[in-house]
């Protein structure tokens, strides 16, 4: 693994570290700066201009370079047609992955985000990198966006999903789409952060066999759907806005379905070490 260079580090993290305005802020910032106009068209310079908001004026919850190159090499093995990501913040990922999948000839990037403020950062940063065409942002919940996609047909199939939003939600979600028939052999996750803060819950699904998923469904200890080993921080994360979480605990997912999962470490480019957990779908297993 890498070393991190601390010349790249963010600002400090510290108690309040999104949702203040500072996501408006680094609109206003991109905006203002005498070179925006050199910006239009160039994913490579919007994300440039994003890391040098975060390392100078304020933190932000990117998934940044290190962690962010995981992914993108991912991609161009992968070549996904369709990707989906659970959490877009302020674009950052949806820039560096959606220019990455056109460059890899696939056709479509959905970013869920239910954030409207969040949602229309991504929205204008995605156009001045000129990924309109490719990238889709969804405003809503991203079980019921998920829901929603497949009800129209516009999503059929998840190549490669990056996930990236509330920790507890990772599993669900991922259930959700098992349930739906959008995630087959052949269908690949990256999910973020599985170190920090962590995700137990989330490691022990993509990482158990047909057998033990079968039996652990009946075993889980939730609180409104919420694993009760995560954090108490990491369930209030989305509090103060969102209210109290409560997720589907019925979601079976389809334990069928075979898993071949690895750890990749890496950074936060706060600098703090991370790692990405790569799945891939590699098969399904015989009814009974
Ligand atoms: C860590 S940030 C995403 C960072 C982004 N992927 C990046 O690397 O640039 C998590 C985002 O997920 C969003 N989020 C959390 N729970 C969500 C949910 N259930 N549905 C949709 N968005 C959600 C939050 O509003 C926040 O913007």
């Amino acid at each position: 693994m890498a070393e991190f260079d601390p010349q790249k580090k963010y600002q400090e993290q510290q108690e309040i570290f999104f949702d203040d305005g500072r996501e408006r802020e680094l609109l206003q910032f991109i905006h203002n700066k005498p070179d925006v106009e050199d910006m239009r068209n160039s994913p490579h310079k919007v994300l440039a201009a994003i890391d040098q908001f975060a390392r100078t004026q304020k933190y932000l919850m990117n998934v940044g370079e290190d962690k962010g190159r995981i992914v993108t090499d991912l991609i161009a093995e992968v070549k996904p047609q369709v990707m989906v990501e659970l959490g877009g913040y302020v674009g950052y990922s949806c820039i560096l992955f959606g220019d990455a999948l056109r460059k890899a000839g696939g056709k479509r990037y959905f970013s869920l985000e239910r954030n409207p403020e969040f949602v229309n950062v991504i929205s204008s940063l995605v156009d001045l990198a000129g990924l309109s065409d490719i990238v889709k942002v969804i405003e809503g919940s991203s079980d019921a966006s998920i829901k929603e996609l497949h009800a129209t047909g516009a999503l059929q199939h998840i190549d490669l999903m990056f996930l990236d939003h509330y920790k507890p939600a990772y599993t669900t979600d991922l259930k959700l789409c098992e349930e739906l028939n959008l995630i087959t052999p052949g269908s690949v996750l990256a999910a973020d952060n599985v170190i920090k803060p962590g995700n137990p819950p989330y490691l022990e699904y993509v990482r158990s066999s047909v057998e033990e998923k079968k039996q652990a469904t009946q075993n889980a200890q939730t609180v409104n759907g919420v694993d009760t080993r995560f954090a108490d921080r990491t369930v209030k994360q989305y509090l103060r806005r969102e209210g109290e979480a409560k997720l589907d605990e019925t979601r079976v997912g389809n334990p069928l379905l075979i898993y071949e999962s690895k750890l990749v470490h890496s950074f936060e480019p706060s600098g703090v070490p991370d790692a990405v957990e790569i799945t891939k779908c590699v098969g399904v297993a015989e009814e009974g």
